[in-house]
């Protein structure tokens, strides 16, 4: 039986550890605290992320990364963006020669301004063609209940796609396969940050017309800093791009519109991040994605404006007001 090492035990990790393991594979998860590993493997659970989800037995759970990587034929890493680096040079060399390295992270690290791919190369010194994104419409609650959804596996080498896709294949979740790590990633991180934005318009009272609005406008400039950095505009229109956009600003059960609908509310930067207990990737990333479309010269309103208010202390109200009263121009343009 194939042994995936899945880092990271918190929604996501977990989440893709069960499906994992429902595709036939042996799991081990890494998690940072002993005491959560010790019971996982008690319990079968992890109720603070997933009350009611009872893990596949072939999921087991150590605090030890190099007993989690140790004979893995793919690790897979699921852990806030932001700490990714400091993870991988803390876990030093575990893992194993020529095995996929996958990513299931949607964040842009802040001062670097680099996309999770490019930090694994970096700081695990890993050879780019191992390394795979995983990005789609798949918030974890939904993927435990195993409703159906279908998701990108997205690598340089065909090789390396194939086998990550294979390994969680299930009859609920279906990997389709892509060449484009730039766009992947791009609109992953992009569209918690457009998430946020809806936050904010439905805290505001605002309804279904906004949404769409800021969806649309979102999947523009997202597109459009992707293509400047080198993506296949055609990743925007798919899986990772609008089905992901559409999922998270929809669902009640993404972080980072929930993030949004508080600030919307009126509720301070300093209330909202101490009511939020798991990872909101949009809320450092705008910054990071900021940058790296004022480097590229590539105008993103909505990422703009939400920066300000997260950083800038610009009020959700002038938001409105901002985004609206900008100068006319041609929509596809
Ligand atoms: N939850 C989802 O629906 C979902 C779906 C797709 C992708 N993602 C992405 O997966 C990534 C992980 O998100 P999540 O939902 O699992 O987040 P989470 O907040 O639920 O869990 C994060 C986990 O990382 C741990 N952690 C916190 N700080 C850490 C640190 N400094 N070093 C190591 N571990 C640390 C936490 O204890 C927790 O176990 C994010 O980039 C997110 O955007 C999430
Ligand atoms: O809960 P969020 O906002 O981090 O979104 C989760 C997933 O990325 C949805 O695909």
């Amino acid at each position: 039986m194939a042994r995936t090492a899945v880092l990271g035990s918190g929604s996501w990790g977990t989440a893709f550890a069960s499906i994992v393991a429902d595709a036939g594979g042996e799991v081990r998860l890494w998690a940072r605290r002993p005491e959560l590993a010790e019971r996982i493997n008690a319990t079968h659970a992890n109720p603070d992320y997933h009350p009611g989800l009872r893990l596949p037995d072939s999921v087991t759970a150590t605090a030890d990364v190099a007993e989690a990587t140790d004979g893995a034929d793919m690790v897979i890493i699921a852990v806030p963006s932001q700490s990714l680096r400091e993870n991988l040079l803390a876990w030093g060399p575990v893992f194993p020669d020529d095995v996929p390295v996958v990513s299931l992270m949607k964040g842009v690290e802040l001062d670097t301004n680099k996309r999770m791919s490019q930090v694994i190369a970096e700081a695990g010194d890993i050879d780019p063609a191992r390394i795979v994104v995983v990005s789609g419409p798949n918030l974890a609650g939904e993927i435990v209940e195993r409703q159906p959804a279908a998701v990108v596996v997205a690598s340089s080498s065909p090789r390396a796609r194939a086998r990550v896709a294979e390994a969680c294949a299930t009859p609920y979740f279906r990997p389709y396969l892509g060449a484009d790590v730039v766009g992947t990633e791009i609109a992953g991180a992009t569209k918690n940050v457009i998430a946020l934005a809806v936050g904010m318009a439905h805290g505001m009272g605002m309804g279904d017309n906004t949404t769409a609005s800021l969806i649309t406008r979102g999947l523009a400039e997202t597109a459009r800093l992707g293509t400047a950095l080198g993506a296949d505009p055609q990743t925007f229109l798919g899986l990772a791009g609008v089905g992901d956009l559409v999922a998270t600003c929809a669902s009640p059960l993404s972080r980072n519109r929930t993030f949004g609908y508080a600030l919307g509310q009126g509720k301070s930067l300093a209330e909202t991040i101490a009511a939020t207990k798991q990872v909101a990737e949009g809320v450092k990333s705008c910054r990071s994605i900021l940058a790296l479309a004022q480097q590229a010269g590539v105008d993103v309103p909505i990422v703009e404006n939400v920066e300000a208010v997260l950083y800038e202390g610009r009020s959700t109200r002038d938001v409105v007001g901002s985004l609206m009263s900008r100068a006319r121009k041609l929509e596809t343009s």
